[in-house]
């Protein structure tokens, strides 16, 4: 067996989102979001599970803290309720939202730990919904006010803040593929709600400078990695196509000022075109302090014409999966950490989320989740060999600290260090939660 080393200076944390964790969902003030609405919509979640309990952490907060503390997390990746804060997306302030926040925050620095704050984790208020949402620019300047509320509030007590989670699951998975809230299947409407996503990104960037606000801030784009088949160049364009709609298209504007034009002319081909202002561009160009890098899986995957939106079919590689069915394929980390970093340049990258599904259920008072040891094991040693190989990566955050509310899922797919029983609320360490908790004291183990 080998030994993996991790640097000592990486640091740890977890993660987790606001409706995914929260509940209280109509208490103290709390306004309507499109996942409230999309998870009361028959058919949408699985279950027709919804949010309104998850796992209780609005009340729970100090136990799940305490959790985080033993552990020895140095940071802890949290969301901010939107419309916790601002019920109808805009206006009135809703203090007993911030007053939450506080007792949050408050606690995990009274323990030690550093909050990374996520300002949008899709739960966008349904009022601004009903306004036309993210496809109605005026969504942007509301982002950048909410945000805005967020950093005077709270600016000595965060110091890293995260504009927004997977701005590609937010545009394409949930307004092309209708897979997530508020669920449309329009690829046109897609595309301008991913471009009012990084004019709304990077005008909450510029806010933050023009204010001052101590700290740092960046945006968390989720990635994956498509390896060619063949050498064949339609092999090859294929994959690039399928990594560029996740990577490519959110970093090209904010690292180089443009859209990737491989893909402008693919979405052309389709009858897609964006619709850029004058000043977006530049906009979207701010300078930010990290990038936030999510990863899950990848595979191998070939040209085959008519295939889904880019003319790209993956291969059956008999990889293993994990139990929401996807390859496990800890390669293409990295692979996309080092395209990233050869393509894009040295700024400081946090893994914002990395981690796996399996449904291990409570035996004896234990969780024997081997299947998420071993998947943790195999991406962190590729996390190492792409630090060996340059990639500026300072921390790493395990999605998730609990068993949540996995979206579209409902509560079926469990990504937890800590299992939810839904019922009772009772949380159980897994013995994933124990190795985790060895290599943060450690900083190394046998892989
Ligand atoms: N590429 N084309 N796909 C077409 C087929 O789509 C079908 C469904 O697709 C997807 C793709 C990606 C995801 C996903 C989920 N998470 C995990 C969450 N991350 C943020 C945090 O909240 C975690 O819960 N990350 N990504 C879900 C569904």
């Amino acid at each position: 067996m080998a030994i993996i080393q991790l640097p000592k200076d990486l640091k740890f944390g977890v993660a987790t989102a606001a409706y995914q964790i929260e509940g209280a969902a109509n208490e103290d003030g709390r306004g309507e979001s499109i996942w409230d609405t999309f998870a009361k919509t028959p058919g949408k979640v699985v279950n027709g599970d919804n949010g309104d309990i998850a796992c209780d952490s609005y009340h729970r907060y100090k136990e799940d803290v305490q959790l985080i503390k033993e552990l020895g997390s140095d940071m802890y990746r949290f969301s901010v309720s939107w419309p916790r804060i601002l019920p109808n997306g805009t206006g009135e302030v809703n203090q007993k939202g911030l007053d939450y926040y506080h007792r949050l925050v408050d606690e995990l620095l009274e323990q030690g730990i550093e909050p990374v704050c996520t300002l949008y984790h899709w739960d966008l208020p349904q009022a601004l919904q009903d306004k036309g949402g993210w496809d109605n620019r005026e969504t942007i300047d509301a982002f950048t006010n909410y945000a805005e509320i967020m950093f005077k509030e709270f600016e000595g007590k965060i110091n890293k803040w995260i504009t927004i989670n997977e701005p590609w699951c937010v545009s394409f998975l949930s307004n092309y593929v209708g897979a997530h809230a508020p669920g449309n299947q329009d690829l046109q409407l897609a595309a301008n709600i991913s471009h009012h996503l990084l004019v709304a990104h990077g005008q909450t960037v510029k806010r933050f400078r023009d204010l001052g606000i101590d700290g740092e801030i960046g945006y968390a784009p989720n990635t994956t990695w498509k390896e060619p088949f063949s050498n064949q160049q339609k092999d090859i364009d294929a994959c690039q196509r399928e990594v560029g709609y996740l990577i490519d298209w959110f970093f090209e504007p904010v690292f180089h000022g443009q859209y990737p034009s491989y893909l402008v002319d693919w979405y052309k081909q389709k009858g897609v075109t964006l619709k850029i202002e004058d000043g977006d561009m530049e906009v979207i160009q701010q300078r930010i302090d990290f990038v936030g890098i999510n990863y899950y899986n990848g595979n191998v995957a070939r040209y085959k014409k008519g295939s889904g939106l880019f003319d790209c079919e993956d291969m059956d590689m008999d990889y293993k999966r994990t139990d929401i069915n996807w390859p496990i394929y800890p390669e293409g980390f990295y692979k996309v950490l080092t395209y990233i970093h050869k393509k894009y340049g040295d700024t400081p990258i946090y893994i914002t989320e990395n981690g796996a599904c399996f449904n291990d259920e409570v035996k004896d008072n234990q969780v024997n989740d081997t299947g998420r040891i071993n998947y943790l094991k195999t991406h962190l040693a590729a996390l190492q060999q792409s630090i060996d190989s340059g990639v500026p990566v300072k921390g790493y955050f395990c999605w998730s600290l609990l068993d949540n509310f996995e979206w579209a899922e409902g509560y079926t797919m469990r990504f937890g260090l800590v299992h939810m029983n839904y019922r009772t609320l009772e949380r159980t360490k897994k013995e994933s939660y124990y190795w985790y908790q060895q290599v943060i004291r450690n900083g190394w183990y046998d892989l």
